[in-house]
């Protein structure tokens, strides 16, 4: 296969035990890229993010992750990578700052330990024993971890479960800047705002396959969907329906002379379309 993209997925396939948890999924993501994959508990996400990564073997399909076959891989191919998997554990006794200065050495080109204890939001634990840490805290070294050899390809396997909302926040940040230097990166996630904040494209998975692939704003076809206007007629409720909620807006304000009383224009979730297209597809 000739490809350039970072991530070049065709016909890919796996079952467990005659279960298909990856029904033939085809997917491209380009250098550069952050792509979401979203999917629900048990929809093929982990599956297909681990075959990637040279985890698990897959049954059918081709695969190429920076040009190189995932199932061939060798240490240089998994240098220039970066992985943030669901579970880890491990390394309890040692410090914060023990564990990513061990892991430094195994890169040829790693990133500075204090910059990434930083980036990470552990300057205060950098001291603290690893089964010391908190869920969040825990999940933040994992990410420090997994950016520590600056990867070209980032995986990040629901990154900030677990994180309260100021730390997702700061992650984000991380993430976006990680973008801005050229990283691309592939997410799962089951939180819609995480996506829609950090993705440039999302893929929607159900039962093995991929329903629908698009920008967050065009998801499903989000940016056709009708928006809901609501007002207050004499302090009752009133609400419409329409395709032009500009011009609805346009007549109520010139009905009420100005000011519309209680006005509040709604359009879907990129929640409530994922919803709808699961519900479409399982
Ligand atoms: N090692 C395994 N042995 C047998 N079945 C498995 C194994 N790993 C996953 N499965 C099954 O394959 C399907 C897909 O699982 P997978 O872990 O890829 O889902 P997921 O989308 O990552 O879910 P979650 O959001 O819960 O992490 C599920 O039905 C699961 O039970």
């Amino acid at each position: 296969m000739n490809t350039t993209a970072a991530v070049d997925v065709r016909g890919l396939r796996k079952s467990y035990d005659g279960t298909t948890a990856v029904g033939g999924i085809d997917l491209e993501i380009a250098h550069g890229e952050v792509f979401a994959l979203l999917g629900p508990n048990g929809a093929g996400k982990t599956t297909t993010v681990e075959i990637l990564e040279g985890y698990r073997k897959r049954d059918s399909g081709e695969v190429h992750v920076l040009g190189i076959d995932p199932g061939d891989a060798d240490l240089r191919w998994r240098a220039r990578i970066g992985i943030v998997l669901q579970n880890t554990g491990g390394h309890d006794d040692l410090s914060v700052e023990e564990v990513i200065r061990h892991f430094a050495l195994y890169y040829p080109d790693a990133r500075d330990p204090d910059e990434v204890i930083a980036a990470v939001g552990l300057d205060g634990k950098r001291d603290t024993r690893v089964r010391q840490l908190s869920g969040g805290q825990r999940r933040r070294l994992d990410v420090a971890l997994g950016i520590l050899g600056r990867p070209e390809l980032l995986f990040l396997d629901e990154p900030t479960t677990g994180f309260d909302p100021e730390a997702r926040r700061e992650f984000w940040t991380l993430i976006s800047a990680l973008s801005d230097g050229g990283t691309t990166i592939l997410l799962t996630t089951h939180y819609l705002d995480e996506a829609e904040r950090l993705a440039d494209r999302v893929g929607v998975i159900a039962a093995g396959d991929i329903v629908a692939l698009d920008s967050p704003a065009r998801l499903g076809g989000r940016e056709r969907d009708l928006a809901t206007v609501r007002w207050l007629h004499d302090g009752n409720p009133q609400e419409r329906t329409t395709a032009e909620p500009t011009r609805l807006v346009t007549e109520l304000a010139a009905e009420f002379d100005g000011e519309i009383p209680g006005l509040a224009i709604d359009r879907p979730t990129l929640e409530d379309t994922y919803l709808r297209l699961i519900g479409e597809n399982t």
